[in-house]
């Protein structure tokens, strides 16, 4: 049994925005429950919150009568009895073959070999069953996993979940690109869950498909729990899909078009087969039906409010978060700001100036949301380590004398080292504050306007912009592949992680994926820019309508100068 109660889950920063509020359900073993509700409405928040990898702001999670989360982290046994398959089903896969895929998967449950190579041919004689005429398979142990199409990585994906027999089947879209001989296999897949006492939830926006399937439905409206009932009381009350933002899936559309058509349609008819014979019982309305479905369009106008019927929880009062509270500063005045710190930074020549470069740059830092500056120091340690390790090299000495080689240390000589990369450290530091508070596209139009100034005097501006936005659509970048793998790691290789975290014995498996990630996405973006004719200069100094300079960003922007002026002199001192 999964118990939630008051799950709360909100996101740093934007306000505190609530995507997921007072969740209270109880989930069961043998059940297939869908997860419903508009693009938003927080469906695979709640799957990775079920999965223990989304950690709730409040309330608690039960499964099998034992906390989820303890001390920060979700333990090794809990997490073994889950299995997640991602929305998108590249965001799970990074591995050189098929096999290591699946030996990733299956390592923490320590099985042993013969285990291990029955559970994967099981897996993969299901998901990969021979197909055409030649008979032909897709999934042969050594293919790359990056060669296989769309939905053949889907079905991976899928396969990958269903390898390590979890308990809980956690599924997100997972109908999603597949055609429909694969739904079929899906359906098996989930009838021998069903069949050992597991349970199955799948978030989906696929009601043909799974609504006659399942055994539950979950339906969620920003984030709140809206109703909790079976397929076939959303069939009888359909007012509750409008009511979540969601139109009416076909079956369910025809259904109403007969009712309406006066053809006395049986709610429990859901397949295909279930409509088609409640059609053909009802005889002689046939014909009158077919004309009335000729003659309307439209959804007929007879379906009723919604009720306040005991068996629906009720709506809570609304909690939408206000955007407007999150007032951004300029991003041109974030520009002036970056380009007058590094400009400091780069004119200090001694421990006091860098020092004082700092501050405003660790002041900038200190005001991210808690969860930002938990990732900055995470990005931080590895860069503060290589910067150990460079300055212990630079200031290594090998003498020869009498007594054989000594080693030694000058600290004379590893202090220009030391200091060059402090200043380094502060250009990063700022290059971060930057590149986590401003979205892309505001970095891009902040910087064509101040490029365009460059322009007028002839300057080569766009190679520049080119490369200085490939540099910042980096560094988020390298965040996002990070956290993506850190869910990898706490999802298929089962480790009791803090969020945002990874083993170091992982980090081998990441650098690959991450450098390919990085190279495809500076190809894309060259096109990209070039397609929009950034070359040309036709983007650079376009005035944009979304940039909007006030009187705060004008006082910040005189303080930034001041700040400036004082650290430039100090080089006089
Ligand atoms: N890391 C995040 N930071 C900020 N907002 C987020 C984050 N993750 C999700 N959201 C927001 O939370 C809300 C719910 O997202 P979620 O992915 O759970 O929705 P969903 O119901 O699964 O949507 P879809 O059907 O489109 O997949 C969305 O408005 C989304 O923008």
């Amino acid at each position: 049994m999964m118990e939630l109660k008051n799950i709360c889950v909100r996101v740093p920063g934007e306000n505190n925005r609530t995507l997921l509020d007072q969740i209270t359900v109880t989930l069961r073993r043998g059940e297939v429950t869908l997860l419903l509700g508009c693009t938003g409405s927080g469906k695979t928040t709640l799957l990775q919150t079920m999965a223990g990898l989304k950690t709730p702001d409040s309330g608690v999670i039960r499964l099998e009568g034992e906390p989820m989360w303890r001390d920060g982290r979700v333990p090794q046994s809990v997490l073994l009895q889950t299995g997640l398959v991602f929305q998108f089903p590249e965001q799970q896969l990074f591995a050189h073959d098929i096999k290591r895929e699946m030996l990733y998967s299956l390592r923490p449950y320590r099985l042993n070999e013969d285990d291990c190579e029955q559970q994967i041919e099981d897996s993969l004689a299901h998901w990969d069953p021979p197909r055409g005429d030649q008979g032909e398979r897709r999934f042969h142990l050594e293919r790359s996993p990056f060669a296989l199409s769309g939905g053949e990585k889907r079905r991976l994906g899928l396969a990958l979940g269903e390898v390590t027999k979890p308990d809980w089947m956690l599924l997100d879209e997972p109908s999603a690109g597949l055609e429909a001989h694969s739904v079929k296999l899906l359906f098996g897949s989930l009838d021998k869950q069903r069949m050992s006492g597991g349970a199955a939830i799948i978030a989906t926006h696929d009601l043909d498909t799974f609504l006659p399937y399942a055994d539950r439905v979950l339906l969620l409206k920003e984030g709140r729990l809206i109703a909790d009932v079976t397929p076939l009381e959303l069939h009888a009350h359909p007012e509750l899909l409008l009511q979540a933002g969601m139109g009416l899936p076909p079956s369910m559309r025809l259904a109403e078009q007969l009712r309406a058509a006066g053809i006395a349609f049986p709610y429990p008819a859901m397949t295909a087969e279930e409509m088609a014979e409640a059609i053909i019982r009802s005889g002689g309305q046939k014909a009158a039906a077919a004309e009335h479905m000729h003659d309307t369009k439209e959804m007929p106008e007879a379906i009723p409010d919604y009720d306040d019927s005991a068996q629906f929880q009720q709506p809570t009062a609304a909690s939408v978060p206000s955007n407007e509270a999150y007032s951004a500063l300029d991003p041109r005045l974030k520009w002036v700001l970056y380009v007058l710190l590094v400009t400091a930074a780069m004119l200090q020549q001694d421990w006091l100036g860098l020092t004082l470069t700092l501050i405003p740059v660790a002041g900038a830092l200190a005001v991210l949301p808690r969860q930002m500056l938990t990732g900055c120091i995470k990005l931080m340690k590895p860069l503060v380590l290589f910067f150990v390790l460079s300055t212990a090299l630079s200031g290594s000495t090998i003498t020869t004398g009498e007594g054989g080689i000594q080693l030694g240390f000058s600290w004379i000589q590893a202090e220009g080292t030391l200091l060059n990369l402090y200043r380094l450290f502060i250009v990063t530091l700022a290059s971060l504050w930057f590149s986590l508070t401003t979205p892309y596209g505001r970095m891009v139009e902040g910087l064509n306007w101040v490029l365009a100034y460059g322009r007028k005097i002839k300057l080569p501006v766009a190679s520049f912009a080119l490369a200085v936005s490939l540099i910042f659509r980096f560094i988020p970048m390298i965040w996002s592949e990070w956290q993506r793998f850190s869910l990898i790691v706490r999802s298929r290789g089962k480790a009791a992680l803090k969020p945002n975290t990874v083993r170091i014995r992982d980090l081998g498996p990441l650098i690959i994926p991450l450098l390919m990630a990085l190279f495809q996405r500076a190809e894309d973006m060259t096109i990209a820019m070039e397609m929009r004719k950034v070359r040309e200069n036709a983007a650079l100094g376009a005035r944009s309508s979304l940039l909007v300079w006030s009187r705060r960003d004008t006082r910040i922007g005189i303080i930034g100068l001041l700040v400036f002026a004082l650290l430039v002199s100090m080089r006089w001192f």
